[in-house]
């Protein structure tokens, strides 16, 4: 692992840490103690195995590194992430696949209960697993107006499973949720910011990662264990249920993407996505 400092946009030094060929790059503002972890999988940032284990590694370090808040946000050009890697269930290795998953919902439980506030800079399309992933920071901060939002999976014939459901309802509530799960709808910035997919809609990258800043610079005046119990209290329902049933779920998704009507459906969308 590599680090070094260098001059950000406003003058103030940051701690960089690389890892080499790392597919996660992570800056920290020393002066305010705030985190940019940039996902930088080309081409989509796709999340398969490896890349989930190392956005889960990377916050892991950030909450022993005990920082103020984090920004999650993507280096490529016009994809915040595509989700998750279709490749990694479509003809599966069911070892591969049961491993995938089990990672999935531990860099969700990750990132869903970080101790530390977060914000999702979503500078690029957003759908399924990418949206998930918005959805489970603190707040949402999208570049406008040409990309796109939302949990698509019945687009792709499959069913996004419970927690993200759960995740989705409580950003938007339940009619709103349910409306756009069973129509796979991918929202436009201005229909996002319209239902409360996203917090704010702004014009570029660089007034993203200001208004970032400014929403988790508000918790320096927060007790950091006031604000950690509240997000606890508020999340736990969601939380337990994945805790509760890791196993169950996981069952249920390994069988489910391995029977041949979604093998078919997969097979297609991947399909249409070459063309
Ligand atoms: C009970 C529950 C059980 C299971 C639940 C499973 C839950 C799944 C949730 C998910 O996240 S599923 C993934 C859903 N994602 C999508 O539908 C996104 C599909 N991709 C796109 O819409 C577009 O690619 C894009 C808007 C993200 C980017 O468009 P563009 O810049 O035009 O790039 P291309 O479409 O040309 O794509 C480049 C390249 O990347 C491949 N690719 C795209 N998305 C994925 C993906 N999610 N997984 C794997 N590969 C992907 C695409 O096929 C292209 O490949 P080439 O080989 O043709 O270069």
């Amino acid at each position: 692992m590599l680090r070094r400092l260098i001059l950000s946009r406003n003058n103030t030094f940051i701690n960089c840490r690389y890892a080499s060929q790392s597919m996660v790059q992570t800056t920290v503002d020393e002066k305010s103690g705030i985190a940019t972890v940039t996902m930088n999988k080309s081409p989509v940032n796709s999340l398969n195995l490896e890349f989930l284990d190392e956005i889960k590694t990377e916050l892991n370090k950030l909450e022993k590194d005990k920082v103020k808040g984090m920004m999650l946000t993507s280096g490529l050009q016009k994809i915040f992430s595509a989700g998750l890697d279709i490749t990694e269930f479509y003809n599966p290795n069911p070892d591969r696949l049961s491993k995938f998953w089990s990672t999935l919902q531990d860099t969700w439980l990750t990132l869903y209960k970080t101790p530390f506030p977060t914000a999702a800079i979503i500078n690029g399309h957003s759908p399924a697993g990418g949206c998930l992933f918005a959805m489970s920071c603190d707040y949402r901060i999208m570049v406008g107006p040409k990309y796109t939002i939302g949990l698509n999976e019945t687009k792709l014939g499959i069913v996004a499973p419970k927690w993200f459901i759960d995740t989705m309802v409580a950003v938007i509530g339940q009619r709103k949720a349910e409306i756009s799960l069973t129509t796979g709808k991918m929202y436009t910035t201005d229909e996002a910011l319209h239902i409360g997919l996203i917090d704010e809609s702004v014009p570029d990258v660089n007034t993203a990662l200001t208004q970032g800043n400014l929403f988790l610079n508000n918790f320096q005046r927060i007790s950091p264990w006031a604000y950690k119990m509240t997000k606890d209290i508020t999340r736990q329902s969601t939380v337990q249920w994945l805790i509760d049933n890791k196993q169950k779920d996981l069952d249920f998704v390994v069988t489910y993407l391995q029977s041949a009507e979604v093998q078919k459906s997969l097979g297609l969308y991947l399909q249409s996505l070459k063309k």
